[in-house]
C-alpha cells in the first residue's frame, strides 16, 4: 500500500493548511515502536503516556510525516507535520483514505449494543453466508475473512482504525460481499472515532443497559455514542455506488431506547424492528427454552416458520432475530437463513455447546463476574431436573472481592461446584480457591462432597464429567474463548472447548451427532 501525504491529510484540513512537502506514505502508525520507513506517525496523549514524546523515536525509525495534537510541538517536528484537535480521532479518516475506503466496495454491517454484539455478529455472518455470499467478520472472539478464521488476540473488541481498515481491505481482496463489524461504544465515540470511514450500510442495535459509564460519563452520552453507528449510515451517501445506496436501520423493539436509534438514522434509511414481546416487523412468539435449545415461531415480512436453535439462553432469540432480519432484508430466503442458524452450536466460548454424543449437556461460557454468573445460572437452572454442575475459578491479581460472591452464587444454583485455576498469576492458586470456597460453603455446600477444590483445570473438568449423570448440565465458566491460563507471568496454552472434547473422548464418547 502506498499513498501521498496530501491525499491523506485532505481528510483533516483544507488544502491551504497542507504542509508543502508531499512524501509517499507507506503506513499509518500510532505506536512509535511499530514505525517503518515512510510511515505517517500519529501522536496523541494517552491514558498512560503522551504519544508526542515518541515523535523523535518515530522519526529516527523513518517516519516520513507526523500528525499531532499538542500545540507545544508546533515548529519542533523536522518532517512534514499537521496539528489537528484530536489526533486519536484522526486515525480513522487517515486509515480509511490510506486503504482506499475498502468499506465502499462491500456491504458493511455494524452491530452495537451492551450485550450480544459478538454473538449477533457471528450469527449475522452465518445467515448472510447461507445465501451464498462470502463474508468477513470482526468481533471480540474471532476475526474471519472468507474461509479463514482466527482468534482476536488484541484485547479489543473493535481494533484501532488502521487495523479495522486493513482488515476491510483484506476482505475486499478476498472477494467478500459483506463485512460484519462488532461496533463497541468506545470505538464509536467521537473521542476515539475508530469506525469512521467504514461506509456502513446496515446498523443493528441489540440492547442498551448501563455499562462503561466510567468512559462515557452519563447514560445519555453512552446512548449517543452508540447511536453514532446509525448516524454513520449517512457516510458517503451522496456518491454511493448503486449497491451501497440502500441503508437499513435494525433495532430491538423490546428495548425502551430503540426509537432514539431509529431517529438517529438518516431519513432515507429503511427501518426494521425485531422483538420477542413488542410488536415488530420480525417477531418470535411462543419461545420455549429447553436443554436442547430454543424453539419459537418466527413471523417476518418474508414469511413465517418454526425455529429450533441449538443455542442456549433466551437472549439468543434476540440475537438470532437480529441476524435473520439482516440476512432476509438482504434477500436471503427465510428458510435458508433459518436452516443455517439452526446448525450453529454457539459462538466460540459464549454458551458454546460441546457435543460428543454424551448423555449430559456441556456448555463453555466466558462468564467471570458475579453478575454474569447470576444471569447465566438463572437461565440454565430450570433447564434440567438433574444436577447442575459448575467448574470455574477466579483470576489472580484481579478483583479479590468477587471471589466469595462467585462462590455463593454457584453454591446457591448448582448441585456440585468444582473450583479450579483460572489465571492464578503470581498468587497462590490454592489460596484463591479457598477464598471462592468461603462463598460456596456459605451457600450450604460441603468441601470434599458438594464442593471440590481441584486446581488442575484439566483434572477438574474430568472430575465434573465423571460425576455427571444423564440429563445433567455441566457449565465450564470463566475461560470461554481465551487461549491461555496465566501461571506466574507465563501464559500456558489452554483451549477449554478442546479440553472438554478430549475429556469426553476419554470417557468413550465420539464425534458430535450429524445435524
Ligand atoms: C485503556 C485504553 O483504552 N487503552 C487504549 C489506549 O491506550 P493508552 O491511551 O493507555 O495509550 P498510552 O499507553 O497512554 O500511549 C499513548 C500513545 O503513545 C503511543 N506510544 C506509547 C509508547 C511508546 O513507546 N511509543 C508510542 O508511540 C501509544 O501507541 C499510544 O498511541 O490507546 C491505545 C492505542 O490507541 C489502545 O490500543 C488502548 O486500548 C486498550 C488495548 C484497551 O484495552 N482498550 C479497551 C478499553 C477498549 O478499547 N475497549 C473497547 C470496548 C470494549 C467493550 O465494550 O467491552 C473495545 O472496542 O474493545
Ligand atoms: N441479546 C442479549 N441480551 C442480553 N444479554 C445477552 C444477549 N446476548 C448475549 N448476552 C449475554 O452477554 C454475554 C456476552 O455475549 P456477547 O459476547 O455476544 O456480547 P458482547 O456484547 O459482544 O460482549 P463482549 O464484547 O464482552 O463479548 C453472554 O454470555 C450472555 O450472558
Amino acid at each position: 500500500m502506498m499513498a501521498h501525504l496530501h491525499d491523506l491529510l485532505r481528510t483533516l484540513c483544507d488544502p491551504a493548511h497542507l504542509p508543502r512537502a508531499n512524501p509517499a506514505i507507506t503506513a499509518i502508525v500510532y505506536d512509535s515502536r511499530a514505525v517503518m520507513p515512510g510511515a505517517l506517525f500519529v501522536a496523541y496523549r494517552g491514558f498512560h503516556t503522551d504519544g508526542h514524546l515518541y515523535i523523535p523515536q518515530a522519526i529516527e525509525r523513518g517516519a516520513a510525516a507526523v500528525v499531532y495534537e499538542d500545540p507545544a510541538w508546533d515548529g519542533r517536528i523536522p518532517v512534514p507535520a499537521l496539528r489537528t484537535p484530536n489526533a486519536r480521532a484522526a486515525l480513522a479518516p487517515l486509515a480509511a483514505a490510506f486503504y482506499g475506503y475498502p468499506g465502499r466496495q462491500m456491504r458493511v454491517v455494524g452491530i452495537t449494543g451492551t450485550d450480544g454484539k459478538t454473538t449477533t455478529t457471528f450469527l449475522t455472518s452465518v445467515a448472510l453466508e447461507a445465501g451464498g455470499a462470502v463474508t468477513g467478520l470482526m468481533g471480540t472472539v474471532d476475526f474471519k475473512i472468507a474461509g479463514r478464521l482466527w482468534a482476536n488476540d488484541s484485547r479489543q473488541s473493535t481494533p484501532e482504525a488502521p487495523e479495522v481498515q486493513a482488515l476491510l481491505r483484506d476482505m475486499v481482496h478476498a472477494g467478500c460481499a459483506y463485512a460484519v463489524v462488532e461496533a463497541t461504544s468506545h470505538a464509536l465515540s467521537a473521542r476515539w472515532n475508530r469506525l469512521a470511514g467504514c461506509a456502513f450500510d446496515i446498523a443493528v442495535l441489540t440492547n442498551v443497559t448501563q455499562e462503561h459509564l466510567d468512559f462515557h460519563g452519563t447514560v445519555e452520552q453512552y446512548r449517543r455514542d452508540k447511536a453514532r453507528l446509525f448516524e454513520m449510515l449517512a457516510e458517503f451517501h451522496d456518491d454511493a455506488t448503486p449497491f451501497k445506496q440502500r441503508k437499513i436501520a435494525i433495532v430491538n423493539a423490546d428495548d425502551p431506547n430503540h426509537r432514539m436509534f431509529l431517529d438517529a438514522a438518516p431519513p432515507y434509511a429503511e427501518r426494521l424492528t425485531y422483538a420477542i414481546h413488542a410488536n415488530a416487523d420480525v417477531c418470535a412468539r411462543n419461545v420455549r427454552s429447553t436443554r436442547d435449545g430454543l424453539m419459537f415461531r418466527v413471523t417476518t415480512p418474508w414469511g413465517a416458520a418454526d425455529a429450533h436453535l441449538r443455542l442456549t439462553g433466551d437472549f439468543n432469540v434476540w440475537n438470532a432475530l437480529a441476524a435473520l432480519t439482516v440476512a432476509c432484508a438482504e434477500g436471503v430466503p427465510l428458510s435458508v437463513c433459518l436452516a443455517a442458524l439452526e446448525r450453529v452450536p454457539g459462538v466460540r466460548g459464549r454458551m458454546e455447546r460441546i457435543e460428543m454424543g454424551q448423555p449430559f449437556t456441556v456448555l463453555v461460557d466466558y462468564a467471570h463476574t458475579p453478575g454474569a454468573f447470576e444471569k447465566l445460572m438463572r437461565i440454565v437452572r430450570p433447564l434440567t431436573d438433574g444436577q447442575l454442575i459448575v467448574v470455574f475459578g477466579s483470576a489472580g491479581e484481579r478483583d479479590r472481592a468477587k471471589r466469595p460472591l462467585q462462590g455463593e452464587i454457584a453454591g446457591r444454583f448448582c448441585d456440585l461446584v468444582v473450583l479450579t485455576d483460572e489465571d492464578p498469576r503470581l498468587e497462590d492458586r490454592e489460596a484463591i480457591i479457598a477464598e471462592i470456597a468461603v462463598g460456596v460453603e456459605a451457600a450450604g455446600k460441603r468441601i470434599g462432597e458438594t464442593c471440590l477444590c481441584i486446581p488442575d483445570r484439566a483434572h477438574a473438568i474430568r472430575t465434573a464429567f465423571a460425576r455427571a449423570r444423564p440429563g445433567d448440565i455441566v457449565l465450564l465458566l470463566g475461560k470461554g474463548h481465551e487461549g491461555s491460563i496465566i501461571y506466574g507471568t507465563t501464559p500456558m496454552p489452554w483451549n477449554e472447548a478442546a479440553e472438554a472434547r478430549r475429556a469426553l473422548a476419554e470417557l468413550g464418547f465420539g464425534a458430535s451427532p450429524p445435524f
